[in-house]
């Protein structure tokens, strides 16, 4: 893959995440998408110059050296065989994924790159390891995490939850509780509550436009580029040195 020229296939594109992805990628130099797939396959106004393939021809998409994708679970396993298919690596924002997706993503990393992430924004990178350190501090206390979205969607927890959750068990080795609310348009809101006898810490990020993550997968994309087959970690990819 040449990292000045990178050939991208969005999947999913037609959908609120897919079509911020097309929308931005043009700002990016070094970074051209070749084609896009939805399901009806109609181009997308949001970048009329690309090709749109339905689902059923995506075998007929161009060579690409990445696919971004953010589409839903029962269509996740076809855009990771095309990764596989071309040799090409994967970038997923895709939740609600079952525990044999996360498998073959594992497996998948064997032969090109991968990277999976429930959140592309910078505030949860840096909130995961503030929600760790707070919780290997407070075990004792009650965890809750709470989180709101769209009335559009559909998985819950949120997959930002669950990961949070994650960060949560790997402080202090129990889960937290979890509550969902949908609600309007709310892009996404996390709070994680650690709730002791007279006080409570609360964490929270709160985006207010989806754009964020659309950057997020792309500046993703383009530092996978560099790299080799292997499961990457967003946060560990964005803070290489510590920070932004
Ligand atoms: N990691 C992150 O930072 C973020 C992750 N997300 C996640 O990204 C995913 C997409 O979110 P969002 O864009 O809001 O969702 P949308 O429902 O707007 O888009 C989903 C996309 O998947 C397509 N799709 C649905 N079912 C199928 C199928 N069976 N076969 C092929 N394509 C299908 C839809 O096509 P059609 O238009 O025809 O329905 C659409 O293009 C979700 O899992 C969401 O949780 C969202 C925001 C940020
Ligand atoms: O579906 C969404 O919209 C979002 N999904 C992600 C998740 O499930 O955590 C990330 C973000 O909160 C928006």
């Amino acid at each position: 893959m040449n990292p000045d020229d990178l050939k991208i296939l969005v999947h999913g594109a037609s959908g609120r995440m897919g079509r911020a992805v097309l929308r931005l990628a043009g700002e990016r130099p070094g970074l051209r998408v070749v084609a896009a797939v939805s399901r009806s396959g109609e181009i997308l106004p949001e970048a009329p110059e690309v090709p749109v393939l339905p689902v059923a021809r995506l075998a007929e998409a161009p060579a690409c050296d990445l696919v971004i994708d953010f589409s839903l679970p029962e269509a996740f396993d076809a855009a990771l065989a095309a990764c596989l298919a071309r040799g090409a690596g994967l970038v997923s924002g895709t939740t609600g994924l079952s525990e044999r997706q996360h498998a073959a993503l594992d497996a998948a990393a064997l032969q090109v790159p991968v990277l999976w992430a429930a959140n592309f924004s910078a505030g949860v990178a840096v909130l995961h390891a503030l929600v760790r350190q707070a919780a290997a501090a407070l075990p004792s206390w009650d965890a809750d995490i709470v989180e709101s979205h769209h009335v559009h969607k559909k998985d819950a927890p949120s997959g930002t939850a669950l990961t949070l959750g994650e960060a949560v068990v790997a402080g202090r080795g129990r889960a937290p509780h979890y509550a969902s609310l949908r609600a309007g348009d709310i892009v996404g809101e996390h709070l994680v509550q650690f709730t002791g006898q007279g006080e409570r810490l609360e964490l929270v990020h709160r985006a207010t436009n989806r754009e964020i993550f659309a950057r997020g997968a792309l500046e993703a994309a383009s530092r996978l580029a560099r790299r080799g087959p292997g499961r990457y970690d967003f946060g560990q990819l964005l803070l290489a040195d510590g920070r932004i």
